[in-house]
């Protein structure tokens, strides 16, 4: 259940008369997604979708959204948020912020085939190219400031052989995140979840990467390690897939070449990546918000990706 505030048809009715939409014809929650109140809306103008942010403010919202503008203008697949007649892309609703966008269509594919992964690394990358003259600036609020504010609420509630992990990993990611070459590495606005929930398909064809709250501005790098975490793995194991990470990151790097940098500090990314899950998932489990109503995703997940990054070389980045 993810319908946090309720929306009736009236309330989109009344909603409606600042948008150039038409009347409101139908509503329908939308049951996943753990972080906002999303519903599908039909309107006299087609259908999209309705999104109430539960937890993100007013004055943070417009990085998001305006972002979302700004590719959907240069043809990366990414739902256009809908301005009301002022012009405003994000409005109360239940005094919360609010927002409507195009609906993509397509459903996620879970099982992700090599195909399906080039198809996501070469869109990654027109993403990261198109994102370069964004104005509006945000650091990755899940960075390593996070991490380093997050570890020690969660470290009471871990084993001794989990708190020995994520100690020694923080120390050695506060390292990595001091050398010179990391700090080449190119950046600019990033995605930061782009998990194979927040990707439509129709077959083999993407329609459109969604859920870009939890964007940033963070290394380019970090984003395609998060991504590989997620759609080159056996979900079973945690282990790297090699046809699907070859055919990402060879679709990505044909778009916008990977750099030496980038090769040499691949690995430790992968591990942040893993780190950065394993650690919301430590805290959405230990100390969930007030209003949570869902099970949280599980931590041992990321805990397994992590040590297995650890373990097992990277794959060559390019070639
Ligand atoms: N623009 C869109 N077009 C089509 N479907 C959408 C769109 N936005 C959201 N959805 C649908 O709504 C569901 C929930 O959305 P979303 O994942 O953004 O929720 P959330 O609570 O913000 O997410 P999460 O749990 O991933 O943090 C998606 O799985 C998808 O089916
Ligand atoms: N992708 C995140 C959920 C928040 O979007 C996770 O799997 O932990």
């Amino acid at each position: 259940m993810a319908v946090f505030t309720a929306v009736s048809l009236d309330d989109l009715t009344l909603l409606l008369k600042k948008f150039p939409l038409g009347n409101a014809i139908a509503i329908k929650g939308i049951s996943s997604g753990i972080e906002n109140s999303n519903f599908f809306i039909e309107t006299e103008r087609g259908e999209y979708v309705l999104t109430i942010f539960e937890n993100l403010s007013f004055a943070q919202l417009p990085f998001y959204l305006q972002l979302m503008r700004h590719l959907a203008e240069r043809g990366v697949l990414v739902p256009a948020p809908v301005p009301d007649e002022s012009g405003e892309l994000v409005v109360p609703l239940h005094g919360k912020p609010a927002a409507i966008v195009s609906k993509l269509e397509g459903t996620s594919q879970m099982a992700p085939q090599p195909v399906h992964c080039a198809a996501v690394g070469a869109m990654l990358a027109r993403m990261h190219l198109a994102a370069r003259d964004f104005p509006l600036q945000q650091p990755n609020l899940r960075g390593l400031d996070w991490w380093n504010d997050t570890t020690p609420l969660v470290l009471p509630f871990l084993d001794e052989r989990n708190a020995h992990l994520l100690r020694a990993e923080m120390h050695f990611q506060s390292a990595f995140a001091a050398c010179d070459h990391y700090h080449r590495l190119g950046r600019g606005p990033v995605h930061a979840d782009l998990f194979r929930n927040n990707v439509m398909f129709v077959g083999e064809r993407l329609t459109g990467f969604f859920d870009f709250y939890f964007a940033g501005c963070d290394t380019w790098l970090f984003d395609v390690a998060v991504t590989v975490n997620d759609w080159c793995i056996d979900l079973a194991t945690g282990v790297l897939d090699s046809s699907r990470v070859r055919a990402l990151l060879d679709a990505y790097h044909a778009v916008r070449p990977f750099t030496a940098d980038e090769q040499a500090a691949w690995q430790p990314m992968l591990r942040a990546a893993a780190l950065r899950f394993w650690l919301s998932r430590l805290y959405d489990l230990y100390l969930p918000r007030e209003a949570e109503m869902l099970t949280p995703h599980d931590p041992t997940h990321f805990e397994r990706i992590l040590r297995e990054r650890i373990a097992t070389p990277a794959p060559e980045l390019f070639a």
